[in-house]
């Protein structure tokens, strides 16, 4: 991958969404859409931001029982995205089916434990481990099910590619030192998330939210 930058154009607003994707297309390596483009734009949507000629990434998190996330699959194959996201906590079967309806072309990846959340949100939902090994459990069921990687935070890429060296890695919630974190509660450096094993860095409000987002992009690739 030559630019692990995939840019968050999280907006239901398709001339939005589309027009800072041609702002930034020289500086990032892909299009990251997820449920607020989605559910307002659907895949006629994303077939628009295909146009932009980067890869797609259609991070919609799918989360149910095996037979509705698999027929959800086959909905969005003809997509064909780059990266597709479910649930590591749909369990198992679950991600089985789903790598099995998803075209040969597309990485089906499991977000293992969301970067908003904390171990105290952990505890809250009943998890008494640490977030190291709820990350590190959720990347074996996920191996074991056939996926082609993870999404973790930094904090935990280095421990989860170390069991998993051909895995792909992807990390959100990644800002500059100076950056405000917002939502996010896992978070690192994308220097450090790149030294520490991720394949993909995955950036939203950094850039979306800057005053000149192609600049923004650009100051992150700079420290890469
Ligand atoms: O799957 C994701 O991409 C994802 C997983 C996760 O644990 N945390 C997370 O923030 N994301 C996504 O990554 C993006 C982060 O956006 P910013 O916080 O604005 O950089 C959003 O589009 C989230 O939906």
């Amino acid at each position: 991958m030559t630019r692990p930058v995939f840019v968050a154009l999280d907006t239901p607003d398709l001339a939005k969404a589309r027009a800072l994707a041609e702002r930034v297309r020289h500086h990032v390596g892909g299009l990251k859409l997820g449920l607020e483009f989605f559910c307002a734009n659907g895949r006629a949507g994303v077939q628009e931001m295909a146009q932009v000629g980067l890869p797609i990434f259609l991070d919609l998190k799918l989360h149910d029982i095996p037979n509705t996330v698999a027929k959800a699959v086959q909905a969005l194959a003809p997509l064909n995205p780059a990266i597709l996201t479910i649930h590591a906590a749909g369990g198992r079967a679950m991600m089985e089916d789903a790598k099995a309806a998803a075209p040969s072309g597309t990485k089906v990846v499991a977000v293992t434990m969301l970067t908003s959340l904390d171990e105290q949100d952990l505890r809250a939902g009943g998890i008494a481990g640490s977030a190291h090994d709820q990350v590190v459990r959720l990347a074996a069921l996920a191996r074991e099910a056939g996926l082609d990687g993870i999404v973790c935070s930094g904090a935990e890429v280095a421990a989860a590619k170390s069991a998993w060296p051909d895995g792909l890695f992807v990390v959100p919630g990644v800002r500059l030192p100076s950056g405000a974190t917002g939502d996010q509660k896992r978070v690192v450096t994308p220097r450090k998330a790149l030294d520490d094993g991720a394949s993909i860095l995955v950036v939203g409000r950094p850039i979306t939210g800057a005053a000149d987002p192609d600049q923004a992009a650009r100051d992150i690739g700079a420290t890469l």
